[in-house]
């Protein structure tokens, strides 16, 4: 069982206390009836009800009796489509801007570079221009 797939949107449609679904690593809960339980209270799951809780849940630092319920909360997967929300998932190590960066770096020499040919190119251009003069 528990092989259901959601889609985004199927999910974000429970976003309500008495129908709250949550979103963590891919994997649908149905939190519904764990609201008023949670020791870390309802309104935090009040604010992801519908959404991927993936980072906040994480964030938290839950213990593995946490997850035990989680896992009694099953409900399904996520099947993600393209453009869906970006997965908010926690990821400390990768918060960086290195590979972003290295991107921007690699088109700015290649403007650089391109920029520095036309101007010696022009310049050549001229040069010849005038010793024919
Ligand atoms: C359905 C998903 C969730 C389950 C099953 C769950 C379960 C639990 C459990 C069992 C605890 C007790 C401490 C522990 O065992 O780690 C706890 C504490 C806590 N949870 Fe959750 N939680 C869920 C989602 C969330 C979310 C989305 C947040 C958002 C920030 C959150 C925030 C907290 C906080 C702040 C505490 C600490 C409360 C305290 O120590 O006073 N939880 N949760």
């Amino acid at each position: 069982m528990a092989t259901k797939e959601f889609s985004y949107s199927d999910v974000s449609e429970h976003n309500t206390k008495k129908d709250l679904y949550v979103v963590v690593h891919d994997k649908v809960y149905n939190a519904t009836s764990f609201v008023d339980e949670h020791p870390g209270g309802e309104e935090v799951l009040l604010d992801v009800a519908g959404q991927d809780a993936t980072e906040a849940f994480e964030d938290v630092g839950h213990s593995d009796e946490a997850r035990e319920i989680l896992d009694g909360l099953l409900v399904g997967t996520l099947k993600r489509k393209p453009g869906d929300p970006a997965p908010k998932t926690y990821t400390p190590s990768n918060t960086s801007m290195g590979t972003d960066n290295a991107g921007m770096g690699v088109g700015v020499y290649a403007i650089l570079l391109i920029g520095g040919l036309l101007a010696f190119g022009a310049y050549k251009y001229m040069q010849a221009n005038q010793e024919s003069q």
